[in-house]
């Protein structure tokens, strides 16, 4: 991963444009501590909602509000499921979110779909889609309501477009819907081990089960509100729980077509910036067309005595990720 070192403290004479905070797999339960899938991090179920608790103190403090906050996806444990503490879970940290008086983007990551199928998760209240900006007489950057995504324009000129990496995934569906077998085919055709959770021996090690990917009629709409964007001379940030960019992430935590989505986004000029999750160490690279990929590190697997969370200051010319604790400062400036 191409991780820049931290550039340090930021400082900035002019005011940004607005700022917008972000936080990644938070995945609460109320469990004791546990361990990653190879036991080498350590996973603090519950207190991942005292580090939501403390971001929100941060982004309430006077004269720091943010706009709006991105939640990249993975707000509570699949553990929940097991347990039978999915509703109850959800409340707790929805509720902990209405100390914001800013308006929060939820993404859906595997997590969501281990606890609620994907036909649950649209009458929740995890389904932020009426956040949406419309825009008038342009009726291709209307997402379908085959998947879970939207844009908004938070500040003139700055569009948001928030993606569903588990458009095509076996997560969330009914084992007997066409799209589950269809998506089942593909996931066995490039994984031909028992578990299909596992990487072992694949020359993609993306196409496990625990991501997902983007359908052609997803990557269309994108395609268009691209075109938009670019013919209106704006920037565009785009939103995902899974990374894209080899570079940024695990080669395990990649979208399964993650190549299909960086053709699109390298076929315009408008887009500045990817934020993902899933991949908890996180990870950052500048890809050749200048698109900064930034995979925020896992709330999940940050220790009580640190934290991981941040605010992007927005500027004409760049973005200033102000990180805290394992999130590193990085500025991001537009190609
Ligand atoms: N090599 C592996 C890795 C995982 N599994 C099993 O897959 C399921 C999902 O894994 P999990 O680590 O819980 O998924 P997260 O979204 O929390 O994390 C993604 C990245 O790992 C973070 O860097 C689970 O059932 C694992 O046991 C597997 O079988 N083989």
């Amino acid at each position: 991963m191409d991780d820049q070192s931290d550039p340090g403290p930021l400082r900035e004479g002019s005011k940004a444009l607005f700022s917008f905070g972000v936080i990644a797999d938070i995945q609460y339960a109320d469990l004791e501590d546990g361990f990653n899938f190879f036991g080498t991090r350590k996973r603090y179920y519950r207190h991942s909602l005292l580090h939501l608790q403390g971001a929100i103190d941060d982004w309430t403090r006077e004269g720091r509000v943010p706009g709006f906050v991105l939640q990249l996806g993975d707000l509570i444990d699949g553990y929940n499921a097991q347990h039978q503490t999915s509703e109850k879970s959800l409340e707790l940290v929805m509720n902990t979110f209405k100390m914001l008086t800013v308006p929060v983007h939820h993404a859906w990551g595997n997590h969501e779909l281990y606890n609620f199928s994907k036909d649950y998760l649209t009458s929740s209240k995890l389904n932020t889609k009426y956040l949406e900006d419309q825009i008038a007489h342009h009726p291709e950057t209307v997402p379908s309501e085959n998947y879970y995504a939207y844009h908004f324009v938070p500040f003139p000129e700055f569009r948001f477009i928030l993606l569903d990496a588990y458009d095509v995934s076996v997560l969330g569906l009914d084992t007997c819907s066409p799209k589950y077998q269809q998506c089942m085919r593909i996931l066995k055709e490039h994984n031909p081990n028992e578990e299909l959770n596992s990487p072992q021996g694949l020359s993609e090690p993306q196409f496990v089960q625990f991501n997902g990917g983007f359908s052609q009629e997803q990557l269309s709409w994108l395609n268009e509100v691209l075109t938009f964007s670019d013919t209106n001379q704006e920037k565009v940030v785009i939103v995902s729980h899974v990374p894209i960019y080899p570079e940024s992430s695990d080669s395990v935590c990649l979208a399964w077509n993650y190549r299909d989505a960086l053709s699109v986004i390298w076929s315009h000029k408008c887009v500045v910036c990817f934020f993902a999750g899933h991949t908890h160490d996180g990870g950052y690279a500048q890809d050749p067309f200048g698109v900064h990929h930034v995979s925020l590190e896992g709330v999940i697997e940050t220790a009580p005595d640190s934290q991981a969370f941040g605010t992007v200051h927005v500027y004409p010319d760049k973005m200033l990720l102000e990180g805290k604790g394992r999130v590193p400062n990085r500025i991001m400036s537009y190609k």
